[in-house]
Parts: structure tokens; C-alpha cells; sequence
């Protein structure tokens, strides 16, 4: 069953939301959304354009820097000395059936840990708060340790203690790293190794195109057609907005223009029934 509206928003929906982003929603806790797509699709590019177009919404970046760079959580002690533990994007790249599940633990750890952050002073001042993540602790389970597990290199053993971790770190803390809605970049597995090539990040060297392919499928599966299976009610029927990103909008105002006009053009009053 649906949960019931908290009665806040409730009160709020009755009064006559404000129906798209830009429009002043005053008082109210941020709209949170996550941007999901293929490696190398453009989220980060795609990230930096929202940025400008939108200054006052607070972004996170997936913590790329930190996988390449594994080091202990920082207490005051620690200095920039501390010991470098390995690169685990490259190691989960050249051994998966040996570092999958280290990989998906710490992954799904640093994406809890940025759903979790509080709200930047700036953005407590903004009349219509939006927080933006670059990819989810949902497509870490759904995307990318799914598609994992079904390659064989996580084993039935670590899925299963996978997916019960997944699952009771986000029961305990519910609301707090609920999305209110998925921005899907979508682009052929084609478009996306061309731009992982011109990239040149070098633990992707050898991703071939059958390995986008996989994860293609598992994003259309997840956010359009809808047939994975999901363990979450409020993302069951949590509002994606596809954007189709083929066309190169790097280095095209207009391009880029029209793909922030319909993130712009988001019907938020939707947001309220999955949170
Ligand atoms: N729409 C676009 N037009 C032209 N080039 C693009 C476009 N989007 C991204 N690129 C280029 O493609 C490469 C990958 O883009 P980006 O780093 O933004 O991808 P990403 O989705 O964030 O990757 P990852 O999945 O690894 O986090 C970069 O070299 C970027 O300059
Ligand atoms: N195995 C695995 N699990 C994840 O949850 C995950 N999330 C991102 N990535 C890879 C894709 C890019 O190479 C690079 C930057 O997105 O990191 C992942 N790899």
C-alpha cells in the first residue's frame, strides 16, 4: 500500500504546489533527484551545464577520485600522507570475480554517504531547493552489481549479503536517502564507447562494447520498461525523465538550452506521491 502523504505536504499539495523547478517553493526540504546513465553517456559533462544553469542547486559528483584512491575515512590526526590503499576501479576492472563485491560494498558506502550529506548553507537559503546526485545507491544495486552477479563475477553468497546490506542500510534510514526523481541520460552503447575512448580514463581501457550493451540494457530495464524488480515502494513508481544525449550538446548552446528547459519544465507536484 502507498504510504500516506506526510501531512505537511499534504497541506501543501491542497494549497496548489508549484508544479515545475524555478517555481518558489518556500520552506520546504529539497527535491532530491539522481541523474543515472552508461559510463561515459555524459552525466558529468551534463552535470556541469546543470551548474551553470542552475547555480544555487547543490551537485554531487560520484566519487570517482576516491575508488582510484582507496584510503582510510579521515579522522583530525590524518594529514594528506595518509596511507594510498590501491586503485579499485582498476583492480575490480582487471580481476571482477576477485573485487566485485569489495567494489559494489565500498561504492554503495560512498553513495550512502553523499545521499546522507546535510543541505549546504547556501542551498538552506534558496527558495526552491534541489540537490542533484550523479548516480544512486539504487544503480549501484540495479545497474551495476545486478549486472555483476548475472556475469557470475559476484557469487550467489555475496549477491545475497549484498542485497540484505543494501537492504537494511536503506530501511534504517528511510526517508533520509529517499530520491524524489531519476534524470535518465540515455545514448547507444555506440555513442558511449566513442566517448569513453576520447575520454582515455585508464582503468576503461579495456571495456569492450558488449560490457555497455549489458549495462544499456539494465538501465532500460530499470528505468523504461520497468522489469526489474525492485525492493524499494517508493521507487517503484518514482518519475524518470529520459533524455535522449546522442546528439553532442558539449559544444551546442542550443542543444543545451533545450535539455535544461525540460529539466526546468519537471513536473515537481508529481515528486509528491513517492515520498
Ligand atoms: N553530449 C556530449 N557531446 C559531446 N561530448 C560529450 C558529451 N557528453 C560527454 N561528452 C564527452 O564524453 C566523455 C565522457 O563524458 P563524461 O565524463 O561526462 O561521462 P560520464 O557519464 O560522467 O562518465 P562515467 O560513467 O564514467 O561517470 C568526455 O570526454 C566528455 O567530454
Ligand atoms: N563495478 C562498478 N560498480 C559500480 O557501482 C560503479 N559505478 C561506477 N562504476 C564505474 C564506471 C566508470 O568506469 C567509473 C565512473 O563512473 O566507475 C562502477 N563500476
Amino acid at each position: 500500500m502507498r504510504p500516506l502523504l506526510p501531512l505537511r505536504l499534504r497541506r501543501a499539495a491542497a494549497a496548489g504546489l508549484p508544479r515545475c523547478f524555478g517555481m518558489a517553493r518556500r520552506g520546504g526540504p529539497a527535491w532530491r533527484l539522481s541523474i543515472e546513465g552508461n559510463i561515459a553517456v555524459g552525466k558529468s559533462t551534463f552535470l556541469r551545464v546543470l551548474g551553470k544553469t542552475f547555480p544555487e542547486w547543490q551537485m554531487a559528483t560520484e566519487p570517482v577520485a576516491k575508488w582510484q584512491k582507496v584510503q582510510a575515512s579521515s579522522t583530525r590526526e590524518q594529514t594528506s600522507s595518509s596511507p594510498n590503499f590501491g586503485n579499485l576501479l582498476q583492480m575490480v576492472y582487471q580481476e571482477p570475480s576477485r573485487w566485485s563485491y569489495t567494489f559494489q560494498t565500498y561504492s554503495c558506502m560512498s553513495r550512502l554517504k553523499a545521499q546522507l550529506e546535510p543541505l549546504s548553507e547556501k542551498l538552506l537559503k534558496t527558495r526552491d531547493p534541489v540537490q542533484i546526485f550523479e548516480r544512486s545507491v539504487y544503480s549501484d544495486r540495479y545497474i551495476f552489481a545486478k549486472n555483476l552477479f548475472e556475469l557470475g563475477h559476484l557469487t550467489e553468497i555475496e549477491w545475497t549479503i549484498y542485497q540484505d546490506l543494501h537492504t537494511f542500510l536503506l530501511q534504517e534510514f528511510g526517508d533520509r536517502t529517499a530520491l524524489h526523481g531519476f534524470l535518465y541520460l540515455q545514448a547507444t552503447p555506440e555513442k558511449c564507447l566513442e566517448r569513453l575512448h576520447r575520454r582515455g580514463r585508464p582503468e576503461e581501457k579495456a571495456i569492450q562494447l558488449e560490457y555497455l550493451e549489458q549495462l544499456h540494457t539494465q538501465h532500460e530495464n530499470w528505468l523504461v520498461k520497468k522489469t526489474t524488480k525492485v525492493h524499494f515502494e517508493n521507487l517503484r513508481n518514482a518519475p524518470v525523465l529520459v533524455l535522449n544525449v546522442n546528439h553532442d550538446f558539449e559544444d551546442d548552446p542550443a542543444e543545451q538550452e533545450e535539455l535544461m528547459r525540460k529539466v526546468s519544465s519537471v513536473d515537481t507536484s508529481s515528486f509528491l506521491l513517492f515520498m
